[in-house]
């Protein structure tokens, strides 16, 4: 099945009197388990499509199935993104006194049947994302910068999503920084079986990918390993 299915998709915007433009007739096609990295120029709509494929502002013409799901029509949209899509962005929202794994168990009481099993899932995907054994209870405002997004990033991946967007998360990060902890999401998703579009511009990441794209008039133009069309 594919996991995503543009066609003909239009997306515009209007500030006022000026009507914006950010995908016109544009079809893209993302299969399950698929590792896709899009990058490009600001103000290009990179962003904008991950929200539309989060069902979080729609097209204006054209269909986005996601799943399947026809996003244009669906009617439990918040249910449906909470089980399907991990949405990761900057703004990680993390407890600071507690632990990254106190984090990850956050609104789990200890009574609860599943807490135990939780309880492991969330040691394993920590430790997957790279935390020594120590560093899972050590609070989070002991931890550096690169700790804290990997462990916001494990809370979005506590959930199970199938589909993860992440809109440039290590924006702050220093570029070697920034990159790992890009290399343990992309090998999370990949031993997974996850379908993840990333967008950033690290040009490493980029290579891990199996497919690249670019937003340039109004459509994802795909390119290969030396930047040139397919
Ligand atoms: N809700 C909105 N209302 C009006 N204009 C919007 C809205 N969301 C985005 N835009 C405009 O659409 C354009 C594309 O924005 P978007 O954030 O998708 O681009 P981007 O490629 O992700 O850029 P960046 O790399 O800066 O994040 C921008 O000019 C932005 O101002």
């Amino acid at each position: 099945m594919n996991a995503i299915e543009l066609n003909q998709v239009v997306k515009r915007f209007s500030n006022g009197s000026q009507m914006t433009t950010l995908f016109n007739d544009m079809n893209f096609t993302v299969r399950e388990g698929e590792l896709v990295v899009i990058s490009g120029e600001e103000g290009t709509g990179k962003s904008t499509l991950l929200r539309m494929l989060a069902a979080m502002t729609p097209a204006n013409k054209g269909s986005v199935h996601v799943f399947g799901e026809d996003l244009l029509t669906i009617r439990k949209r918040t249910e449906w993104r909470l089980e399907n899509i991990g949405y990761i962005n900057e703004e990680g929202v993390l407890i600071p006194y507690l632990s990254a794994r106190q984090n990850l168990l956050l609104g789990l009481k200890p009574d609860n049947p599943q807490y135990e099993e939780k309880y492991k899932q969330a040691g394993e995907i920590l430790k997957d994302l790279g935390f020594s054994e120590e560093k899972l209870d050590e609070s989070i405002e002991g931890l550096d910068d690169k700790h804290q997004i990997l462990a916001s990033i494990g809370r979005i991946l506590m959930t199970r999503p199938k589909l993860i967007l992440a809109d440039e998360p290590t924006k702050a990060l220093d570029g070697p920084e920034g990159e790992a902890v890009l290399d343990r999401l992309m090998n999370f998703a990949k031993k997974q079986g996850l379908t993840v579009i990333a967008v950033t511009n690290d040009e490493t990441i980029r290579d891990q990918a199996d497919r690249h794209f670019t937003v340039e008039n109004c459509q994802l133009v795909e390119k290969n390993e030396e930047g040139q069309l397919h």
